[in-house]
């Protein structure tokens, strides 16, 4: 090639970068679709063979962007004019595992097919009958069941499959991970991992964040605290506690949408029972992915291709084939071939989770004729929002009626509070396990967590952020946080907090944009071609510009802010403050730990915490 016989770095000019880019784009849409047609062909048919042919593609994968990356650092892109050129080079030398020598890399390959296949293939066994898989099943107990002991049956049985058999890989995957990093330029993994964001501010940044949540985030936990133990009394649930992480209506806490029935603000008017109605009108999967496509051609924006309907996974096979099913989108990088692999369940709950995929989808969709290098959202965590965003309107009541899927007409203040319950259940919920995920791995990668004390680390941090703790003792033989995806597929997670704030500024944007009136939890941006055309601007950017610049484009401002959630959950504080006052609640949980056990372990972590109760009683107080 031209560059190749270059005798100085002088003919490494701005034109030759150019060609240099246009090989590469042409080139890499063949390797990726490649590596991604037998990633897919093994995640939705799990065999030892295409696990070998998914792991011989990822090596050409990976030497496809080795070649490009040790080139792309030869050009002096200083005085190079084309902004476009430059962010092109510069995301071109970020070369993460392919850096590895050969044998590290198939080894390092091997340990990440071997920890997310030892997740998405566990089950946990009954005495003599069937052995259960986490989805449907394990989730379906995890939601459903009101004993305590089954709970703590599915609770300890899966991370007894998963956590535990993950250990000693994951001390591995951590050495290699960080060897990569290096390789790259990078003090550790986690910090490659937090330069997606491209700001040297992002830890303090998120941190405030989060703090400006937390009045909300202390409120729920102590009202749902309340609930909890108004249910399953006094020897489960210490009122100035943390709560046990089994009995939240969720494998992991991180949604507590499922207890709703236990925590609803005004029982007497329960919400309709939507996955009832689903089954009624007889639902089915493909008809909740064509609900979910709707919502977006609605606004104007783009339809799914005929691949999409023809290559999709929708449900679990029937025709014994083990498969991951954790859902997710798949881009094959070829403008025309897009899927969505998920096990559906004709629920509510999937059919919003389906808004979620199909918003991924959309983005693939929208930036598909840019380069490769830019087919990815402003920032992993707009990727997430944008499904998210949608969802947002897709679970209003209005939206829901105007579907048929509700039959009430209107909603009064007190059902009200109850919808909003709801949501926050979902979302507020989901603020500390959100951020504790990567500020736990971030800690791993840097070394601030030694190996010998993953378990009790990770549990200091489930105490410190989400007030909560394991409902039995652990020891270092278990590795929880092995049992939640996102770890066992080495995916980073922070994405899903940042998204957390960035949907409801999008929600409102959107929202202003579709001439919406009122409060922001009524919006329903269903039809609106102003929203999708202010939408569709935002997507077809990919990542082409400092995400800032993108998030002013639609919102008209440049940082993150969590005004608008706040907004959007204004009338459930006040009266979440009020309830709590009224019982006379504890916010945060001074006792920090659930049993006696525990007490001794947890106490150095406790008595480490910034968390400052005085700080706690003002807001309590400022609030009111
Ligand atoms: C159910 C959802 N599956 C992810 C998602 O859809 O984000 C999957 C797996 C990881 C990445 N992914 C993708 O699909 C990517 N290809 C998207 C992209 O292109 O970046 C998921 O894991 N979620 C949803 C909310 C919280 C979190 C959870 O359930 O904990
Ligand atoms: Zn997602």
């Amino acid at each position: 090639w031209p560059w190749s016989r270059a005798k100085a770095s002088r003919l490494y000019n701005e034109t030759v970068a150019k060609a240099f880019l246009q090989f590469y784009d042409r080139t890499a849409q063949v390797v990726w679709n490649q590596f991604m047609e037998a990633a897919w062909n093994y995640v939705t048919n799990i065999t030892k063979k295409n696990q070998e042919e998914m792991l011989y593609k990822d090596v050409e994968k990976s030497q496809h962007t080795l070649y490009f990356g040790t080139r792309a650092r030869l050009f002096k892109v200083a005085n190079f004019q084309d902004s476009d050129v430059k962010r092109m080079l510069s995301k071109l030398l970020n070369v993460d595992k392919a850096a590895l020598p050969k044998e590290e890399l198939r080894e390092y390959n091997e340990i990440l097919a071997y920890m997310e296949t030892t997740y998405s293939m566990a089950q946990v066994c009954l005495n003599e009958g069937p052995c259960l898989p986490l989805e449907p099943d394990l989730e379906e107990v995890m939601a459903t069941s009101r004993d305590q002991k089954e709970l703590l049956w599915a609770w300890q049985g899966w991370r007894d499959a998963v956590g535990r058999q993950l250990r000693m890989t994951f001390e591995r995957y951590v050495q290699l991970s960080n060897k990569a990093a290096k390789l790259n330029g990078y003090q550790d993994m986690g910090a490659l991992w937090r330069s997606t964001y491209e700001s040297d501010s992002l830890q303090e940044d998120l941190e405030q964040l989060f703090q400006e949540l937390q009045p909300l985030y202390l409120n729920l936990h102590a009202y749902v605290r309340r609930a909890l133990y108004r249910f399953y009394g006094p020897e489960l649930i210490d009122l100035r506690g943390p709560i046990p992480a089994h009995i939240l209506g969720n494998m992991w806490a991180q949604s507590w949408v499922n207890i709703l029935d236990l925590a609803l603000p005004f029982p007497e008017k329960p919400p309709e029972d939507i996955t009832k109605i689903m089954k009624g009108q007889h639902w089915k999967p493909e008809k909740m992915f064509q609900e979910a496509e709707k919502f977006f051609t609605s606004m104007g924006l783009l339809s799914t291709p005929p691949e999409f309907w023809e290559n999709s996974m929708m449900e679990r096979p029937t025709d014994g084939r083990e498969v991951e099913c954790h859902a997710s989108a798949w881009d094959f990088y070829n403008g025309k071939d897009f899927r969505i692999k998920k096990c559906t369940e004709v629920t509510i709950k999937d059919l919003l989770s389906i808004f979620h995929q199909m918003g991924h989808i959309q983005y693939f969709l929208q930036y598909k004729n840019l380069s490769v290098i830019f087919r990815a959202g402003a920032n992993p965590a707009f990727e997430e929002a944008v499904g998210s965003v949608v969802t947002l309107s897709a679970s209003s009541h209005k939206h829901l009626l105007n579907r048929g899927l509700l039959s009430q007409q209107h909603q009064d203040k007190e059902e009200e509070v109850n919808f909003l319950m709801s949501v926050a259940l979902e979302k507020i919920a989901f603020i500390p396990f959100a951020y504790l995920m990567d500020l736990f791995r971030w800690k791993v990668f840097d070394g601030t967590i030694e190996k010998d004390v993953y378990n009790q680390e990770w549990w200091n941090l489930r105490l410190k952020y989400q007030g909560l703790c394991p409902p039995i003792p652990r020891t270092e033989e278990d590795f929880d946080p092995g049992a939640k995806f996102h770890i066992s597929a080495s995916l980073p997670y922070i994405r899903y907090f940042l998204s957390l704030v960035l949907q409801f500024q999008f929600h409102e944007a959107l929202c202003k944009a579709s001439g919406h009136m009122g409060p922001l939890h009524r919006c329903d941006i269903y039809n609106s071609k102003e929203a999708g055309k202010l939408l569709e601007d935002v997507l077809k950017l990919g990542s082409s510009k400092p995400w800032p610049e993108v998030l002013e484009k639609m919102t008209g401002e440049t940082k993150v802010s969590t005004k608008a959630l706040m907004t959007y959950f204004k009338p459930l504080l006040n009266w979440l403050v009020t309830e709590n006052v009224r019982q006379g609640e504890i916010l945060g949980w001074p006792d920090f730990s659930c049993s006696f056990e525990e007490r001794e372990t947890s106490r150095a972590a406790f008595l480490g915490m910034e968390l400052n109760t005085d700080l706690v009683k003002s807001w309590q107080w400022t609030l009111l």
